[in-house]
């Protein structure tokens, strides 16, 4: 277990192309994410042209960073993105409990998440959300894979790290309910949450299945962010504009010190 590949990417030889997350301990790249979080789709498109030059592998569109979360400006904001992008792009609705700007129910939740799997490469599903919908995480994550879209299971916690055997258990649940890519974030109060996370992490690379992704948010977790494969990172948030999370490195620092752990 644990080696398993995922390729996201809906049109391989399309201007987004396609980027492989996972696969053999200590061969697989750790990769870079970069978010893009600008209101609206001007200045989206705009940041998404920024990222040319740069060493980012996936986009990470937050789409509770528009301005409006109205039907119409979501659709021009999508379309601009996945226009202008040259990576593959991972569509996220971060919600308000989980550090985000996101207010939905849990079904309108499900149904912009359905919409996203649609046209994005990959959706961020935040597990928690599953709770109140019927047929829980694992219904949210096959409307994604029904939608050809590759699911990243996602949990954050902005308050602090839970203990090592609980994250394990996040990460397991996100496994079970199908997601192609298991991804955890705590905010770290000191560096016995880092340990906490990175022993996660390295336990879960080979108990579970998906490629893993684990992330202690904040100076404490800064490590995390750049272990890269030999810890058993499958990926990590990188900055090119605005950081979208405490602890958050530029890609071009990041590209560096994964060329260091890596090599
Ligand atoms: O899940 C994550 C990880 C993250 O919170 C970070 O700490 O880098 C940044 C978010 O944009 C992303 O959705």
């Amino acid at each position: 277990m644990g080696e398993r590949a995922v390729s996201i990417g809906r049109d391989p030889s399309g201007p987004r192309g396609a980027v492989v997350v996972g696969g053999p301990h200590g061969a697989a790249p750790c990769r870079i994410i970069v978010p893009v979080s600008a209101p609206g789709p001007q200045t989206l498109a705009e940041e998404v042209r920024a990222l040319a030059g740069h060493p980012v592998d996936l986009i990470e569109w937050r789409v509770d960073a528009l301005a409006s979360m109205a039907p119409d400006e979501i659709a021009r904001a999508c379309a601009v993105v996945l226009g202008e992008a040259r990576r593959p792009v991972l569509a996220t609705v971060r919600t308000a409990g989980e550090g985000g700007a996101a207010s939905l129910s849990d079904t309108g939740y499900a149904r912009l998440v359905a919409w996203l799997a649609r046209r994005a490469d990959a959706v961020d599903a935040e597990v928690a959300r599953g709770d109140g919908l019927e047929g829980g995480a694992a219904a949210l994550i096959a409307r994604i894979h029904e939608a050809g879209a590759v699911a990243v299971g996602s949990h954050h916690d902005f308050s602090g790290t839970a203990p090592e055997p609980r994250i394990i258990d996040v990460l397991r649940a996100e496994a079970e309910a199908g997601a192609d890519i298991a991804k955890i974030a705590y905010a770290a109060r000191g560096p016995l949450d880092l340990l906490q996370v990175m022993d996660a992490q390295m336990w879960a690379r080979t108990g579970i299945g998906p490629p893993v992704i684990a992330i202690s948010m904040g100076r404490a977790g800064a490590i995390s962010r750049i272990a890269g494969a030999p810890l058993g990172s499958a990926a990590t948030f990188a900055t090119v504009g605005a950081p979208s999370a405490p602890g958050q490195f530029r890609a071009e620092q990041v590209r560096e010190a994964l060329d260091v752990m890596e090599a």
